[in-house]
């Protein structure tokens, strides 16, 4: 296959970590006989330094005519310590998303066998932990009308749905509960807002469509917290934008790492895919990122074309380095790490 592949690296660890999914996504494509063209393309802090914004549209332009995105991550410290920049990198992101149509954000959280003794969480609550959120990306608080009044003393972020938006996320939940086991959660706060009873009314209206899957309804506390203590009673959860971005970072830990979770963004048209972890700024430059998120990125990229193979061939890698200590310093309990490129050529070796 030919594929034409948008590569935004990005800021921080961004570019560190893309490089070792290149290298293996190459390692790939030499092995199962692809055609991988890479088009890099500026986002972030390093797109605001050199032309002034973080979504330019060349950019822009690079990921319409690119058959995927391969996205690593972005963020300054110099923007996050300054409340009062006007152009920052994380309106790349956004403008990204929504320009791309990116709505179904899915982060799935699984565990790895030989990382089950290193989360946080004890083994027999992680166990069999094979979950996936699909996080809606282009609506909600995110995109509502912000602003300040009463002299700046005063801020407020809209939160916005339409039944459209609802209907379209869940209609991918419903879609993937049914090739899974079938359970789908609803993660809301229909206790309080009218956008979340928006999204409960909208999903129990579709249950009829679906009379095989089994819909259960949640507060995001109390999901906050079953989600650490009972991970594996979960399968499929939908959720809106914000709800998404906090619970999966809380995931993460199920897993053993924020280095390990990647994800993938889809439209109707064009899929991006990218870890869920930031630029982790204080790492920058040092090769200790974990890139295995990013690199499991690009399987997710591989299997979105078909290619289940290539993309069992990454996870594979992946498995083996985790099982033999081929691990960065996030996994290393204080013990033997790797560097960030290390891992990359021995994943990419391991093809
Ligand atoms: N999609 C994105 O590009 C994205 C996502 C989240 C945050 N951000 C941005 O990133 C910057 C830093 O934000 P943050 O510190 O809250 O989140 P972060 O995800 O960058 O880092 C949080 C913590 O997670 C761990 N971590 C993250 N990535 C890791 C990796 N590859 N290997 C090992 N450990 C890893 C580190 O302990 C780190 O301190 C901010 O500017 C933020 O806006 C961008
Ligand atoms: C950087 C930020 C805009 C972004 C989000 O909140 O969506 C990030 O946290 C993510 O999870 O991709
Ligand atoms: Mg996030």
């Amino acid at each position: 296959m030919k594929l034409n592949i948008a590569l935004l690296a990005g800021d921080g660890i961004g570019p560190e970590v893309i490089d070792q999914a290149v290298k293996v996504s190459d390692a790939i494509a030499a092995k199962f006989g692809h055609e991988l063209t890479w088009k890099p393309a500026l986002t972030g802090a390093a797109a605001i330094d050199a032309v002034g914004e973080p979504y330019p549209d060349e950019t822009h332009e690079i990921c319409k005519s690119s058959d995927a995105v391969l996205f690593g991550a972005i963020g300054h410290p110099k923007y996050d310590n300054d409340p009062t920049a006007k152009v920052r990198p994380e309106q790349g992101l956004l403008k990204m998303r929504k320009a791309l149509g990116l709505f179904a954000n899915v982060r799935p959280t699984f565990t790895f066998p030989s990382l089950l003794d290193k989360s946080p969480l004890k083994r027999e609550r992680i166990e069999g932990t094979d979950l996936v959120f699909l996080r809606e990306l282009t609506g909600g608080i995110y995109f509502g009308e912000k602003g300040r009044r009463d002299g700046g003393d005063t801020a407020f972020d809209n939160c916005v749905y339409t039944k459209e938006e609802v209907t379209r996320l869940a209609k991918k939940g419903f879609e993937l509960a049914m090739t899974r086991s079938k359970k789908l959660c609803c993660v809301d706060k229909a206790n309080v807002l009218e956008t979340s009873r928006l999204w409960r009314e909208t999903v129990q209206a579709m249950e009829k469509d679906y009379p095989e899957v089994e819909v259960a309804y949640e507060f995001v506390d109390a999901v906050a917290m079953r989600l650490v203590q009972w991970p594996n009673s979960y399968d499929v959860l939908i959720t809106e934008n914000l709800f998404g971005d906090i619970l999966t970072d809380e995931a993460s830990v199920i897993s053993g790492s924020m280095g390990l979770m990647p994800s993938a963004s889809m439209g109707s048209d064009i899929a991006l895919f990218e870890p869920i972890h930031g630029s982790y700024p204080q790492a920058t430059g040092l090769n200790i990122a974990n890139p295995m998120a990013t690199v499991l990125s690009a399987a997710m990229m591989f299997e979105s074309f078909g290619l289940q193979e290539e993309g069992a061939a990454i996870r594979a890698s992946v498995n083996k380095a985790l099982a033999e200590g081929v691990v960065t310093e996030d996994l290393a309990d204080g013990g033997k790490s790797f560097g960030t490129k290390e891992v990359g050529d021995w994943l990419a070796a391991n093809i």
